[in-house]
């Protein structure tokens, strides 16, 4: 029997057609134009608008505005949400076990994510909490699912990078360095929408089995 895949690889990566990595020595990066067509685009946003409920952010922090949008826990054992992970899982070559609920984000004009990492503080008061069972996050994949009027550009200040919203579009990072610390580089800021709304799914994968 063989073991089940943990971990993703640029190799792995720009082996599907069409990935393109993002150049910089600092961090493992790769965009993915229309991973996903109109029609599932379209019916995620349709999830999002029914299901939304405000954000919350994992580690403390007393700015209530850093991350003002809402946010959706897509139910899994839906059938187009089931097939979406299994097109993450086939692009990322991470098996199924090691992710965590795909999530989906609505933002409204001057709604934002403030500059963070998606992994958590390994030094934090809740690091615990948040990756004793699951272990660390390891790679982030996140897919825009419209175009967005103005705004809502995503922000990677550290390699300076802007990342635009374009329905269809993936992009997924790796949240650590070679050596396997915590990459400081993956630095993200989700801008403010300034007109129109703003719509995205994500997927975080663990070190260990989610579930
Ligand atoms: O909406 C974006 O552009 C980024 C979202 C994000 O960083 C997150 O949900 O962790
Ligand atoms: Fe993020």
């Amino acid at each position: 029997m063989t073991e089940p895949s943990t971990d993703s690889s640029p190799a792995r990566l720009l082996a599907a057609p069409g990935v393109m990595k993002v150049p910089s020595p600092r961090i493992e990066m790769f965009v993915l134009r229309d991973f996903l067509d109109a029609t599932a685009c379209a019916a995620l946003v349709a999830r999002i608008e029914r299901d939304r409920r405000p954000s919350t952010i994992a580690d403390a922090n007393d700015d209530s505005y850093f991350r003002t949008s809402e946010t959706c826990d897509l139910p899994m054992d839906a059938p187009d949400v089931t097939a979406l992970d299994i097109k993450f899982a086939n692009l990322s070559g991470i098996d199924r076990q090691f992710g965590e609920p795909i999530q989906g984000q609505r933002y409204e004009p001057g709604q934002e994510f403030k500059a963070h990492t998606d992994y958590f503080d390994p030094h934090g008061a809740d690091f615990h909490r948040f990756c004793s069972v699951a272990g660390q996050r390891t790679w982030t994949f996140m897919i825009y699912l419209n175009d967005v009027e103005a705004g809502g550009a995503t922000r990677f200040k550290v390699i300076d990078k802007l990342i635009h919203p374009e329905r269809g579009k993936l992009v997924c990072w790796n949240n650590r360095r070679p050596d396997g610390s915590v990459n400081p580089a993956t630095l993200h800021h989700a801008m403010k929408v300034r007109k129109g709304l703003k719509y995205v799914v994500t997927k975080w994968y663990r070190e260990r089995p989610w579930a």
